[in-house]
């Protein structure tokens, strides 16, 4: 059996990668060791061989003993520890959730129902390092991923709407306590039906413009508002965030010629799934039954929503979809702009397909090769 490091398996992401490899057995077919920054010898998660004691994160010797390292403990960690492993002469397989090294040119950027062939070229040709992409980017091409595969799409404008889980554990504790304080301002007026709509309604204003509201993660308020700018500031205007879209999707495709995406990415507040509202314009004027079939055919956790309210209501939203690997796709019809011009709506629990689950499918494909 192949040596599996774990790191960062008990944060937010490491914890959904674990429930998910639970979940589909993958521990039974690995020789896994747990390791961690900050408890070392401490009990290892029992995932069916015993408990063992929990591995130094940061000690080479131990990682170089693997034959694989899973990783979802961020950024820093892969910055400080992938590049002195490879120095050391690991030869070893990488995963890792975290962005460093997605556009390093010896890494691949992993969504098997996307790339697998891209994945088992590179494995082929003895490639190491498999990187999760970034989660509104697996998001879009795990629901539009047909039309992208029939080569029809000439651009994509993306609109978000971003959970806060996508800033991590704090923020979606921090979105709950907003929510609380909020309601804690105005929960007397909310239990007596004669009271003023403006009155609660300028309470509440005042609460969220308060020195007091608890804004330290996302530095504004979430609850009952939304933040239209997600991750770094560059030059040219874009988010880092907005600045991932185009550089991802064009290498997770592996496309030469790069497709146009750009849009403004927004944190709202749903607390794991991201959604997106999209813009593509078609090469072809293709009858919308056609579009259909290719968006459907895309691969199997597509969850087709016909362009009907109160479907769309109930099915495309981020409370139908939290938990689930489904990715809801609706909302599909002809702009007003021209035949070619076509509206979209896809949502995904972006800890699922945006984060853990191409990682421990990479694992699988590694093992099987
Ligand atoms: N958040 C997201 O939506 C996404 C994140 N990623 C990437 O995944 C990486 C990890 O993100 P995320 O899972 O949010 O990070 P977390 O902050 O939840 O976990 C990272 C590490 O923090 C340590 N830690 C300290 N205190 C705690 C605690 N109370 N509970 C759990 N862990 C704790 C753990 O290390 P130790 O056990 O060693 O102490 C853990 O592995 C990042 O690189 C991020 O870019 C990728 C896609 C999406
Ligand atoms: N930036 C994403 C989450 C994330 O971790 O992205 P990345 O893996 O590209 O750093 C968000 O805030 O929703």
């Amino acid at each position: 059996m192949l040596k599996v490091g774990l790191v960062g398996w008990r944060g937010m992401v490491g914890s959904v990668l674990m429930q998910r490899m639970r979940e589909e057995n993958d521990f039974a077919h690995i020789a896994a060791t747990f390791f961690t920054t900050s408890n070392i010898g401490g009990p290892a998660p029992d995932v069916g061989h015993g408990s063992g004691s929990l591995k130094d994160a940061k000690s080479l010797a131990e990682l170089q003993a693997m034959d694989i390292i899973i990783t979802c403990q961020g950024g820093d960690y892969s910055s400080d520890i992938h590049p002195r492993l490879r120095a050391a002469g690991w030869q070893g397989y990488w995963i890792d959730a975290a962005s460093t090294l997605r556009m390093e040119k010896q890494a691949v950027i992993v969504l098997d129902p996307v790339n697998l062939d891209q994945i088992k070229t590179a494995i082929a040709q003895g490639g190491r390092d498999f990187i999760g992409g970034n989660c509104t980017n697996s998001i879009l091409l795990m629901g539009l991923g047909g039309l992208f595969k029939a080569g029809l799409v000439e651009w994509v404008s993306s609109m978000t709407y971003q959970a806060a889980s996508g800033g991590g554990a704090q923020h979606m504790r921090e979105l709950l306590k907003q929510m609380g304080v909020i309601h804690a301002s105005v929960a007397h007026l909310l239990e007596d039906p004669a009271s003023a709509i403006l009155d609660i309604d300028s309470r509440v204003a005042e609460t969220m413009r308060d020195d007091g509201f608890p804004t330290e993660h996302f530095g504004a308020p979430l609850a009952g508002s939304l933040i239209p700018w997600i991750d770094k500031q560059l030059d040219n205007g874009q988010s880092k965030e907005e600045w991932k879209g185009q550089a991802e999707v064009n290498k997770i495709l592996g496309n030469a010629s790069p497709i146009p995406v750009d849009g403004l990415c927004v944190r709202i507040g749903a607390m794991r799934c991201h959604s997106l509202a999209l813009t593509l314009k078609l090469k072809q004027d293709l009858p919308l039954a056609e579009i259909e079939q290719l968006i459907k055919g895309g691969n199997p956790w597509v969850r087709f929503v016909p362009n009907d309210r109160a479907l769309s209501v109930q099915a495309l939203t981020p409370t139908a979809v939290t938990g689930k690997l489904d990715i809801a796709v609706g909302r599909v019809r002809k702009l007003n702009m021209g035949p070619q011009y076509l509206s979209a709506f896809v949502c995904g629990d972006q800890l699922l397909w945006g984060a853990a689950e191409p990682l421990r499918r990479t694992l699988r494909i590694l093992l099987d090769k």
